[in-house]
């Protein structure tokens, strides 16, 4: 669906070697497309906000070149980064100032004029409209974050950045914070998140890139990454238990886990093959006189997929 829209921002090549030789991004290639949610996925130190900074253009690139709406984020920095609203991970505003104060002045400093209506209408969607005279040290912490949204909104821009937005936020919190990503999609924002919760790119994103030690390892639609490289695996109870997989199954015996206690057959297949085998494991199993109490499928979440990905790149 998103790969159908334009592309809204184009890295190409791009790397990032820190003073001291640390080597944060090896040649990054990434297009975002217009109106899209993709979700970076890295562990620790991947280089996620290393790559983010270097769109919003706060970190300068060693190589390579990014654009925003055809725009070099270097030659063109005024304009692209006008485009963009950047949420980081953490809060630095004055504790003192109120919600409004301190939003409306974030707009200040991209020279847009004043537009109280438009401030108005963040707080209102982010449910910040009746603490808008509080203090930011009077807030909760999942207000706060908000408050950063809505920073990040002030300037109208079409592209917003957020960095970890749930890190550390209860899963209630969490929630209310994909609404509020929803929301802005459907106003056609074009949302570019990392995230260290699975469970999160795998309830809000279109797309997910996958970072590991400074490289894309992929960037694929969510469905398709799950049904590519998701698979199944299909439990079965016995009747009773046997001391190994018999001979006449020995064409599954890739596929085939016996458990400890002999009660418990796992097979694993793949969801995107054309045949799963198992009609021919069921025929097996009966002709070997083996009887099935139960069985059951699981299917491979965006989690199992993601650890398997960045051991097989390790
Ligand atoms: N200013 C800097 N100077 C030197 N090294 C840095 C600097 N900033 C980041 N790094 C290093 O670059 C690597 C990538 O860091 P980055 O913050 O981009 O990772 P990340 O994927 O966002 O990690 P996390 O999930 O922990 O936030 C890390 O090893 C980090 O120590």
């Amino acid at each position: 669906m998103s790969s159908a829209r334009p592309v809204l921002i184009s890295a190409r090549s791009v790397t990032k070697t820190y003073k001291g030789g640390f080597e944060a991004l090896k040649g990054v290639d990434l297009d975002i497309h217009d109106g899209e949610i993709i979700a970076l996925l890295g562990p620790n130190g991947a280089g996620k906000t290393t790559l983010i900074s270097a769109i919003c253009g706060i970190v300068t690139p060693s190589s390579g070149t990014v654009t925003v709406a055809g725009y070099d984020i270097i030659d063109d920095f005024r304009q692209t980064r006008s485009m963009i609203g950047l949420v980081p991970q953490e809060l630095t505003t004055d504790a003192f100032e109120t919600v409004w104060a301190t939003v409306s002045f974030s707009r200040g400093l991209f020279g847009k004029p004043k537009n109280p209506a438009h401030i108005e209408k963040v707080l209102r969607d982010l449910s910040l409209w009746d603490k808008k005279d509080s203090k930011i040290m009077q807030l909760s912490g999942g207000m706060k974050r908000r408050v950063l949204i809505a920073k990040a909104l002030a300037h109208e821009p079409r592209i917003l950045f957020l960095d970890e937005p749930t890190a550390g936020v209860d899963v209630e919190l969490r929630k209310d914070m994909w609404a509020v990503v929803e929301a802005l999609r459907a106003q056609g924002v074009t949302i570019i998140l990392t995230t260290h919760y699975i469970e999160e790119a795998e309830a809000i994103a279109d797309r997910i890139g996958v970072i590991n030690k400074g490289e894309i390892i992929v960037v694929e639609e969510k469905d398709r990454l799950m049904t590519k490289l998701g698979r199944k695996s299909l439990r079965l109870e016995l009747n009773s238990p046997i001391s190994r997989v018999p001979d006449r199954l020995a064409e599954f015996a890739d596929a085939l886990t016996l458990a400890d206690d002999g009660c418990t057959l796992t097979y694993e297949y793949d969801t995107a093959a054309e045949r799963t085998g198992i009609t021919r494991l069921l025929a097996g199993l009966a002709e070997a006189d083996i009887r099935v109490a139960d069985l059951s499928t699981r299917q491979s979440s965006l989690e199992d997929i993601f650890v398997g990905l960045v051991r097989d790149d390790a």
